[in-house]
């Protein structure tokens, strides 16, 4: 898998605060990778240096494996959104591209067509800018990106500030542009279960260090439910749950507690099962964490150390 964006030591001091410490972190092509922290982790100031707003302090970084003066030609196969653009309030969509394609001066007027079909406003196209929603007015940022034809996006909290209509309209258009534009996304967001559906890598960042870096996959079977019981007689009730399953998952734990990992959804059923066959059930409960607790989880316990 190539290499879209590497960073060796970077770092970057504002006086004497250290808001990246120093990073080796990579983003692999076809990655959608969510970088989640809390605000002022440091999420901003690291895409500013990528996208060349801001210099690091020490270290570098390449991008498509590019670095010095290589890199600008490289930079031209990203598209970064960082604050949100300013477009024209009184302009349609069509009008803010065409400005947009005038002033950059490379891609052909059907492009401004073309982008604005991948993001699903080419029925609003005419519309003035002011009268968008902010879901269109995102949608409409990442069709200004889309001019050029990126490889890769980098997205700060695309999402921030949109309702549930609108970030499932952000969500769905970055799938689409990771899956059938194979198009690399690296996006930011701290309110996290925005992110939980989209991203196939989860990056998370406190003080300007990366503290946990978890595929899709991993963080699927952390934050899988399961039941948990206490009950009377361990032994009697894994017997019962093998006898009535033969597949099942689950783990026996001190304290007569038992975990089961699979058959969430036979709940009601495990529990009737083990009382009618005289097991004593003195809790019963499905336990879930999302992304979210993790998160803090894991902020509580980088806190701690
Ligand atoms: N130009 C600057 N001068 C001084 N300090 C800065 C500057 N830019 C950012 N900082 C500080 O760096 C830290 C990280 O800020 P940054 O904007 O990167 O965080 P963030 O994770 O993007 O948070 P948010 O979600 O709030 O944007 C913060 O403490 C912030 O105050």
């Amino acid at each position: 898998m190539g290499t879209i964006i590497q960073t060796y030591q970077l770092t970057k001091k504002f006086k004497e605060q250290e808001v990246i410490k120093p990073l080796d972190f990579s983003v692999k092509k076809g990655e959608i990778c969510a970088l989640i922290g809390k605000n002022g982790a440091g999420k901003s100031t690291l895409f500013k240096i990528l996208s060349g707003q801001i210099m690091p302090t020490a270290g570098e970084f390449q991008l498509f494996g590019k670095s010095g003066k290589e890199m600008d030609q490289a930079k031209k196969r990203m598209g970064f959104i960082i604050e949100a653009p300013v477009f024209f309030p009184d302009f349609t969509a069509i009008q803010n591209l065409e400005y947009f394609r005038l002033q950059r001066g490379v891609v052909e007027k059907k492009r401004i067509y073309e982008v604005l079909e991948i993001v699903g406003l080419e029925n609003q196209k005419r519309k003035r800018f002011r009268d968008y929603s902010m879901g269109m007015k995102q949608r409409l940022g990442i069709a200004l990106c889309l001019l050029s034809n990126p490889d890769c996006l980098v997205l700060d909290e695309p999402i921030n500030g949109l309702d549930a209509e609108g970030i499932m309209e952000i969500r769905h258009l970055l799938k689409k542009l990771n899956q059938e534009k194979q198009i690399t996304i690296f996006i930011s967001s701290h309110i996290l279960t925005e992110l939980e559906q989209l991203a196939t890598r989860y990056v998370f960042i406190k003080n300007g260090v990366i503290v946990d870096d978890l595929s899709k996959e991993s963080l699927e079977a952390k934050s899988k439910k399961q039941i948990l019981l206490s009950v009377s007689d361990p032994a009697k009730s894994s017997q019962i749950l093998e006898r009535t399953f033969a597949d099942i998952q689950f783990k026996v734990l001190p304290n007569q507690v038992i975990t089961i990992q699979n058959h969430v959804e036979s709940s009601g059923e495990i529990n009737r099962l083990l009382v009618d066959q005289g097991v004593v059930v003195k809790e019963f409960r499905i336990e879930a964490l999302n992304l979210e607790e993790y998160f803090l989880g894991l902020v509580e316990e980088i806190s701690h150390d």
